[in-house]
C-alpha cells in the first residue's frame, strides 16, 4: 500500500478524526486549522526525517539541524501562517555533543530566521530521525489551502525547482562539487528558504490555493488538483529553470525542475484578470493554468506522467 492510501484507508476515519476537539480543517492539507478565537486558527504539523531516507547521516549536523526546522517551517508557510512554536522530538544512536551542539546551532539559525521558538519535545535513543511538529496562527477562514483552486486559475511557482534534487549526487558523495553551480545547488538542498513572506502575502493579496513543494512541483500540483477538483495545462517552457541548474544538469534540468523534490518554494493559485501586485516578495512564474476537467494534468498537451514517473514512494 502506499503512503497516501495508507493514511486514508488506516488514519482517516471517523473513529480517530472525531474522536475530540473540532477541527477546522484536519488531514489532508500541508498543515491541520484548529479554531482559537473569533480573530485567529492555530495551524499545525509535523514532519519526520529520517536519516540516509531524507538527508545523509554523515552530513553536517548544522545543516542537518537547519534544514530539519526550515521543511516543517515551509509547511506553515505554504498556509499563510505566522510560525509562533515548535517541538523537537528526536531519536540518537548516541549522545554525542559536539554532534549536538553543531545540530543545535542549525536548528537556532533557522528557528531565528522563521521566528519560531522551540516549546518542548523528546529525546530517545535508536536510528537517527528527527521529527519536527511546528505550529502558528493565521487569521480566521483565511487560511491558503490545497482545495482552493478553481477553473480559469493562473498556476504560478516562487522562485527556482529542481536545484535540490540535483545536488543529491552531490551530497550522497557520488561526485565531488567542482563548480560554483555546483555548489549553489548543494546549498540549496542544505539550506532551503521556507518562503514565510510570500505565504503571508499570498493569504494577504487573494491567492485561491498553495501548496509548499517537497516532492516535486508536479507531483505537489497534483495535491492542488485533486484537493480543488480542477485539471490543469502547463507549458514546459515557463517552468522556472536557474542557470546553476541548466549548467550542470543540460538537457535533465526540465526533469529536475519538474519532477524533483526538495525544493520547498510555492506553487499557487492565482484569480485570472488580477494582476500580481509588484511587492511580491520573492520573484514567481506562471506556469499555466487550472481547467475545469478533474485532475487531467497536461504538459505541453501531454499526460503528465510522459514527464514524471510519479512522487517519492517511501513503500
Ligand atoms: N500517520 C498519519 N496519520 C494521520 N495523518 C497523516 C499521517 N501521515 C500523514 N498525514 C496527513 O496526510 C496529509 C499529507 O501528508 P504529507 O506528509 O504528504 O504532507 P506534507 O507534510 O505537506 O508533505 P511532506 O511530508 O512531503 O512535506 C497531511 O495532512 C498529513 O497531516
Ligand atoms: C539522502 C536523501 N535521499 C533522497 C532524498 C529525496 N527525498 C527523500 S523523501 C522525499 C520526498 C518527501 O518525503 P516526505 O513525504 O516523507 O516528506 C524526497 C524528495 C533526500 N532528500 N535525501
Ligand atoms: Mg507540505
Amino acid at each position: 500500500m502506499d503512503e497516501f492510501s495508507l493514511i486514508r484507508t488506516i488514519f482517516q476515519r471517523p473513529e480517530l478524526t472525531t474522536a475530540g476537539g473540532q477541527l477546522d480543517m484536519g488531514i489532508g492539507d500541508d498543515c491541520a486549522l484548529v479554531p482559537l478565537s473569533s480573530e485567529h486558527q492555530l495551524v499545525q504539523s509535523i514532519d519526520t526525517l529520517v536519516a540516509d531516507v531524507h538527508f545523509p547521516a554523515g552530513g553536517d549536523p548544522f545543516l542537518i539541524g537547519y534544514r530539519s526546522l526550515a521543511v516543517s517551517v515551509s509547511d506553515l508557510a505554504a498556509m499563510g501562517a505566522t510560525p509562533h512554536s515548535f517541538f523537537l522530538a528526536l531519536t540518537l544512536p548516541e549522545a554525542d555533543t559536539k554532534w549536538l551542539e553543531q545540530f543545535s546551532n542549525g536548528l537556532a539559525a533557522m528557528a531565528k530566521e522563521a521566528g519560531i521558538s522551540l516549546a518542548g519535545g523528546d529525546t530517545t535513543c535508536g536510528p537517527l530521525t528527527i521529527s519536527v511538529h511546528v505550529q502558528g496562527f493565521v487569521p480566521k477562514g483565511r487560511a491558503l489551502m490545497r482545495s482552493g483552486g478553481k477553473p480559469g486559475d493562473l498556476i504560478y511557482v516562487s522562485g527556482h525547482t529542481g536545484e535540490a534534487c540535483a545536488a543529491l549526487p552531490y551530497i550522497l558523495n557520488q561526485r565531488a562539487v567542482t563548480t560554483k553551480a555546483e555548489q549553489k545547488l548543494v546549498d540549496r538542498y542544505w539550506q532551503p528558504t521556507p518562503r514565510i513572506k510570500l505565504g503571508q502575502w499570498l493569504l494577504e493579496h487573494g491567492a485561491t490555493a498553495a501548496i509548499d513543494i517537497s516532492d516535486g512541483l508536479a507531483g505537489d500540483l497534483g495535491h492542488i488538483l485533486k484537493a480543488s477538483g480542477c485539471g490543469a495545462e502547463l507549458n514546459s517552457s515557463r517552468v522556472p529553470i536557474s542557470p546553476e541548474l541548466k549548467e550542470t544538469c543540460g538537457e535533465w534540468a526540465l526533469d529536475k525542475a519538474l519532477c524533483g523534490g526538495d525544493d520547498y518554494e510555492l506553487c499557487f493559485c492565482w484569480p485570472a484578470g488580477k494582476a500580481i501586485p509588484s511587492d511580491i516578495p520573492v520573484t514567481a512564474r506562471n506556469l499555466g493554468f487550472m481547467t475545469d476537467r478533474s485532475e487531467q494534468f497536461l504538459i505541453d498537451g501531454q499526460d503528465v506522467s510522459n514527464f514524471c514517473a510519479g512522487s517519492y514512494r517511501h513503500f
